[in-house]
């Protein structure tokens, strides 16, 4: 991303911002509220233009999106909201093997033909993280998307990430204001100020993510700086 701009009327959201992200690395985004990383985000995955600037590598890439509210379609059942995405890009008996799979991992198997009124807000956030997980886009960008879920499930998400192979070949933007959530799957942490949004600090979390729980003195570490960093 080189020099990128971004105004809403008087207020400079993002200026002259520059930053560089590897496939197969998982970076977390860390900021305050309102520094403008949903801004930021919103550009890279083309849902918003940028004033000014270019964002290189993105060309012909697909994107799969987390918000951070769910965006799901009240018409459609659960089901019907993961498919309707894919039809785009699989054809019928691929989407629906998709659909199932991540229907699997998010534990709503049960639930396909419910409609979203008839979901907890858990449930729905796990429709939409499994429609965007279904859609295998080469970036995956997303907005708080374990916020409300329960532990044990956010683990399992978070594992099926880092460990079954989803992170070939594929760019990650994460943003959480969760520093355990970011310790626990982050290569990189980039924590921003602003607006204007602008790197405070980056920080390359080098513990295999194996090794993470194991390592829990490192970690600590790790935390410290975090906390400190974002709190100055
Ligand atoms: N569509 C918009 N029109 C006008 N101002 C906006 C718009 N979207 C965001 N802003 C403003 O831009 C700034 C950055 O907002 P943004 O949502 O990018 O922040 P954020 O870091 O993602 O915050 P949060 O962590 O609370 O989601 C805020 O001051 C916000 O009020």
């Amino acid at each position: 991303m080189k020099n990128l701009h971004k105004n809403y009327g008087e207020l400079e959201v993002i200026k002259n911002f520059n930053m560089m992200i590897s496939p197969n690395k998982i970076h977390c985004i860390f900021g305050p509220s309102g520094c403008g990383k949903t801004t930021f985000i919103n550009i890279v995955a083309s849902l918003i233009p940028a004033d000014e600037g270019n964002i290189e590598g993105m060309q012909e890439k697909t994107v799969s999106y987390i918000f951070q509210e769910d965006r799901l379609l009240p018409w459609a059942t659960v089901e019907e909201n993961i498919l309707f995405v894919l039809e785009s890009r699989y054809d019928e008996k691929e989407a629906q093997q998709l659909a199932d799979k991540y229907l699997s991992l998010v534990d709503l198997t049960n639930f396909k033909n419910a409609y979203p009124r008839e979901l907890s807000g858990g449930m729905k956030q796990r429709t939409a993280i499994a429609r965007a997980f279904a859609y295998e886009g080469d970036v995956l960008v997303m907005d708080e998307p374990f916020k409300g879920l329960h532990l044990e499930l956010k683990k399992d998400l978070m594992e099926y990430i880092i460990n079954y192979g989803y992170r070939e070949n594929r760019f990650f933007l994460f943003i959480t204001h969760d520093v355990d959530e970011a310790l626990y799957i982050a290569d990189h942490i980039h924590i921003f100020q602003g607006p204007p949004l602008s790197l405070k600090q980056e920080i390359i979390v080098d513990i295999p993510h194996e090794e993470r729980r194991s390592q829990k003195e490192k970690l600590r570490q790790y935390k410290e700086i975090l906390l400190q960093r974002s709190k100055e």
